[in-house]
């Protein structure tokens, strides 16, 4: 599979009288690769749009490494544009002009055949409601349009940065749905959120971030995998005695008022086995699997350690003036400006 972003080691700090020095990336890594519905996870403040938009130049890191479909970006951002549409601000349009009206400007803007107008229409769900004004749409059919504008140009990245923030319900199903469909026909697809069990649902490959530096990445079912501590929900009728069986046989044993929760269990008929030998009778014996959202918690509540090198190795990165053809060779110049943060 080829790489459609590539970031290594991407670093950006903010100045601010107020609140000096702040580190938004810290030696940040990021692998996309094409075909993937990928989700970039991470509690609020953690880095995400700080990324986003550095990969699309919209603010200069301190220094690493970053590449759309393998060119190098910043740089050759002008060269890729065509194959990616991106969210990344939330998108204003005229309330007044319908969703046709506008979706039709901006192909002409972008010298984009009309006809596409009514296809992305179609795509994301709008096409009974494109002769209506933007202002009688709701949030969730607002970000549906943002997301049509972006697929004007048929890309084959898309990016988008919170779709499901401040959607209700149905407004998130409707674009958990789109990103499936879209995924589908073939684009791959970079969403970021903090919303887990929308990520769950819908991506195959995630990025966990937690203060600036990736904690966490891969298949979802692997990075899932890593938090598979072999644990069960046990119920027996004699809690004691289960739990000094237990405990003796090597496993981890918490209490809960009416029921165990064991860790370590390899084999869970050699489990029952041990307690049924005593002649404690399993009542319930139930996998306790995890998921994203537990994942996520483990992974961004613990704050990276001091002194624990980060998984980017600064010394492996190229300096201001080296050779890389990838490198970012800006210098920091911190162009804080918090009060027109988002
Ligand atoms: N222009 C800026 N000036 C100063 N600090 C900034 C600026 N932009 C981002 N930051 C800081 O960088 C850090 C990362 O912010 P960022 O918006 O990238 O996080 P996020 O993961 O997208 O959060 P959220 O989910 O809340 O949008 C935060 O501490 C934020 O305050």
């Amino acid at each position: 599979m080829s790489a459609v972003i590539e970031i290594a080691g991407l670093r950006k700090s903010f100045t601010s009288l107020r609140h000096g020095r702040r580190i938004a990336l810290d030696g940040f890594d990021m692998l996309v690769e094409a075909g993937q519905v990928h989700g970039f996870l991470g509690p609020n403040g953690s880095g995400k749009t700080t990324t986003l938009r550095t990969l699309l130049g919209l603010v200069r890191p301190d220094f690493g490494r970053m590449a759309l479909f393998g060119e190098p970006t910043p740089q050759r951002l002008p060269a890729v544009a065509p194959r990616f549409g991106a969210i990344v601000e939330s998108p204003q349009f005229f309330g007044n002009f319908t969703g046709w009206r506008t979706l039709y400007l901006l192909a002409v803007a972008g010298g984009v055949p009309r006809n596409r107008v009514d296809e992305v229409l179609e795509q994301v769900g709008l096409r009974d409601r494109g002769d209506e004004r933007v202002r009688t749409y709701s949030l969730g059919m607002r970000q549906r349009l943002a997301v049509a504008s972006a697929l004007l140009k048929g890309p084959e990245l898309l990016i988008l940065d919170e779709p499901a923030n401040g959607l209700d319900p149905a407004g998130i199903r409707e674009m958990r749905d789109l990103m499936r469909d879209l995924a589908a026909a073939g684009v791959t697809v970079l969403v970021s959120s903090h919303i887990l069990a929308e990520i769950e649902q819908i991506c195959d490959h995630v990025t966990i971030i937690s203060q600036g530096r990736r904690v966490a990445a891969g298949p979802v079912e692997e990075v899932l995998a890593g938090f598979d501590h072999g644990e069960f929900r046990v119920r027996v009728a004699d809690q004691d005695r289960a739990v000094e069986v237990l405990t003796a046989a090597g496993l981890t044993v918490s209490r809960l008022p009416d029921q165990l929760v064991v860790g370590g269990v390899e084999d869970p008929a050699r489990l029952s086995q041990l307690l049924g030998e005593q002649d404690l009778w399993v009542r319930e014996l139930t996998p306790l699997t995890p998921d994203l959202e537990s994942a996520f918690l483990e992974l961004t509540g613990t704050r990276p350690v001091p002194g624990v090198p980060r998984q980017v190795d600064e010394s492996t990165l190229p300096g201001p003036t080296g050779d890389d053809p990838l490198a970012v060779t800006v210098t920091a110049d911190d162009q804080t400006d918090e009060g027109a943060h988002r």
